[in-house]
């Protein structure tokens, strides 16, 4: 089948690249340029484990294609959109205007289907009420179009299994029975494979696809949360979260998942999301069903406080002139994505306090060069860590998770380490006689 994917970022090049395995006939559109470019040439844009491969074989046999000309969603039956909603500027709201221009692209641009409505497929995260408004905008310019709501929950980091194979696919359809099976039909074509694994797929509204999404993630988020404030008591009373989230964790109605304490979560997705949910349920007048989602927010940004003040206290009181050894710049390992990654976060707060703050991050750094050319980078670990006053984990890429404490002791100035993921041995660290300081955990405790 012909198809489009409006928007190449995170979300839509993995998609793309994804329904070309799929064995489809897919363009890839794109605003931007540089990224077109480099897709095209079969080149990741980002990092993204697996994604090369995918890219290189769909581009070299000719089913995926990516470019910048609008003209090119003519013909095909189906578009999908997955372009940014980013947070507005100076409001928690979502930015809607690129999700309303791949909208007025399609209209301009999009041709009629011999056989039968053209079917748009909305996977960007949006504010309930966006596919409703669509089919609306869609109709009104004459467009014999069919809306399907099919939210995307894909983890950086995993993006290509995460699209090969969901947990579940969620379609929110029209009310129209007709034009329903018409959208459920033809997006069963498009995804026959996750169909035929028997991948469970739910058939919802469209209020229900979109609040979905954001239910999801504000559920995820709560959950890190959750643990956060438990790090905190844990630190107040020398309790280890660590083992209580392990132990709470064994209850399968707990499970032991996204339940890691730590420096908390950032990314393009969950901080974003509840905060544009916390708007919308505003505009709908049930502002306080979600006053429990603002908590969340605000125990998340107090983590990067408290790794904050947790250097200055391990390093006398004072930053200045302190060299700090950051390990990790990105929101997650296996990402380069800097968006509103709390590593990133602190590393600027610490320069800002007067650090010499030597950073390191083995996808993440060109990002950062850019965005804060200010901060220090180097290319590993080890230099990083030379001369160092204090060390901080903020991203648990692997290899500084397989840090050795003994090697690393021998190139610090001052043995002592913040573990913001809590991803490290703490007694072994203490062991090799560094001064470990996790979230909510105790180095030094028998038990
Ligand atoms: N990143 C993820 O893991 C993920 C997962 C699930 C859902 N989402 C959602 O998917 C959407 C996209 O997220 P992302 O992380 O891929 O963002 P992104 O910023 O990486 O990508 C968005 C892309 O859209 C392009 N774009 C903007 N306007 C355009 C237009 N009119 N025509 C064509 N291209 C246009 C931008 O140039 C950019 O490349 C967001 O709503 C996000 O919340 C993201
Ligand atoms: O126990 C945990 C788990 C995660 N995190 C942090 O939480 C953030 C988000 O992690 P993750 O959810 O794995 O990353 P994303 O790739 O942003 O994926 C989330 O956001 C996507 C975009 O909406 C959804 O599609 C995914 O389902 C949802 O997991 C990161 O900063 C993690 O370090 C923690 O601090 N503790």
């Amino acid at each position: 089948m012909k198809i489009s994917v409006i928007g190449c970022g995170y979300l839509g090049a993995v998609h793309a690249a994804c329904m070309a395995d799929f064995g489809h006939d897919v363009v890839g559109l794109d605003v931007d340029p540089v990224k077109v470019d480099k897709l095209a040439a079969g080149i990741p844009s980002f990092h993204e484990p697996g994604l090369e491969p995918l890219l290189r074989q769909g581009v070299d046999s000719g089913s995926l294609r990516f470019t910048t000309d609008k003209t090119a969603l003519a013909g095909a039956r189906v578009h999908f959109i997955a372009v940014g909603t980013p947070q507005r500027g100076g409001s928690y709201a979502a930015d809607m205007s690129y999700v309303w221009s791949a909208v007025d692209d399609i209209i301009a641009n999009a041709t009629p289907h011999p056989d039968g409505p053209i079917v748009v497929v909305g996977k960007s995260t949006v504010p309930v009420g966006t596919a409703g408004a669509i089919a609306e905008r869609l109709a009104e310019a004459g467009v014999d179009a069919v809306v399907v709501w099919n939210p995307e929950f894909l983890r950086e980091g995993y993006a290509v299994q995460d699209t090969q194979r969901p947990d579940r696919v969620v379609y929110g359809l029209p009310d129209d029975r007709e034009q329903g099976e018409v959208g459920r039909t033809v997006v069963d074509e498009v995804y026959a494979p996750i169909i035929e694994a028997g991948i469970p797929r739910l058939l919802v509204n469209y209020p229900t696809a979109e609040l979905v999404k954001v239910a999801a993630n504000s559920f995820l988020a709560t959950k890190i949360s959750f643990i956060n404030s438990m790090a905190e008591l844990c630190d107040a009373s020398g309790a280890d979260v660590s083992r209580l989230a392990e132990a709470i964790g064994h209850d399968d109605r707990i499970g032991s998942k996204f339940l890691q304490a730590g420096i908390g979560f950032g990314g393009g997705c969950l901080p974003k999301d509840i905060r544009a949910f916390m708007a919308r349920a505003g505009e709908l007048g049930v502002d306080q069903s979600l006053t429990f989602l603002r908590e969340v927010d605000s125990i998340n940004m107090r983590r990067r406080d408290h790794a904050v003040e947790l250097a200055a206290q391990m390093a006398g009181g004072r930053l200045v002139g302190v060299k700090v050894a950051v390990l990790g710049l990105t929101f997650k390992p296996d990402s380069d994505d800097v968006r509103d990654s709390p590593a990133l976060d602190i590393a600027g707060r610490l320069w800002g306090r007067g650090a010499n703050v030597v950073a390191t991050d083995p996808a993440g750094a060109d990002a950062v060069r850019g965005l804060r050319p200010d901060l220090h980078i180097v290319d590993s670990a080890e230099e990083a860590l030379a001369g160092a006053d204090l060390v901080m984990l903020l991203t648990a890429w692997k290899d500084y998770v397989k840090l050795d404490p003994t090697a690393a002791r021998s190139l610090v100035a001052t043995p002592r380490i913040i573990d913001g993921r809590n991803v490290l041995d703490p007694r072994a660290w203490a062991d090799a006689g560094w001064d470990y300081r996790g979230m909510g955990r105790r180095s030094g405790a028998v038990w």
